[in-house]
């Protein structure tokens, strides 16, 4: 398992060992031995799984305030996405900031989003199938959103007009934004 750095001090790539051979592969999907090794420490509880058929789905941006922040560990069992996060830490010298990352079936990818982060992702194929553990559970009191699109974030989207969920459609900017990293 490899660890690709990020601009973000604490969030990481993870590309993990893969063993093919005439049968297929295997590959361990997560392992905390190894993530520690890393520095990396959270108790996940929860699974998350999503099925997204169109291309140009984008789910986001989404996070949970304290004391229900979420780390994510975020996966593609099917199809790929370009996966963004934003850094939402007033105290955090990339305050402000965004990156996205192509994650699909083929590289198999696994992104570690600490808490104090927005996430979202738009899917690039049909059928894309994303899994997360999560290291807090929903707390829909908890759920808070920003505009996909907001200007001052800018991210660079590989859509225009994406298919949102009703609630995404609805979110405010990041300057209106509710945040208590
Ligand atoms: C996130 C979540 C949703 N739900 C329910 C609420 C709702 O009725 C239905 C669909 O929820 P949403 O529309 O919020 O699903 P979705 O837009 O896929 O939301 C997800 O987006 C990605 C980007 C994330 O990072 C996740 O944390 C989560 O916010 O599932 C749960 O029961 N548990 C959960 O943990």
């Amino acid at each position: 398992m490899q660890l690709i750095k990020t601009k973000f001090a604490d969030a990481f790539l993870i590309n993990p060992d893969v063993f093919k051979d005439a049968r297929g592969f295997f590959m361990e999907a997560y392992n905390a031995q190894t993530l520690a090794s890393f520095g990396i420490y959270p108790a996940f509880v929860q699974d998350n799984q999503s099925f997204s058929k169109e291309p140009g789905v984008l789910r986001g941006l989404h996070y949970q305030l304290n004391p229900k922040s979420q780390a994510k560990l975020v996966r593609v069992l099917r199809g790929a996405i370009y996966d963004v996060i934003v850094d939402l830490r007033r105290q955090s010298s990339t305050f402000g900031k965004w990156q996205g990352f192509i994650i699909t079936e083929y590289n198999k990818y696994q992104l570690f989003v600490p808490k104090g982060f927005a996430h979202g992702f738009c899917t690039l194929v049909p059928d894309t199938e994303v899994m997360y553990k999560v290291d807090s559970y929903y707390s829909p009191d908890h759920e808070r959103g920003i505009q996909w699109d907001d200007p001052e974030l800018n991210i660079d989207w590989p859509v225009t007009d994406p298919i949102l969920s009703e609630k995404d459609q609805k979110y405010p900017g990041f300057k209106h934004a509710e945040i208590n990293f």
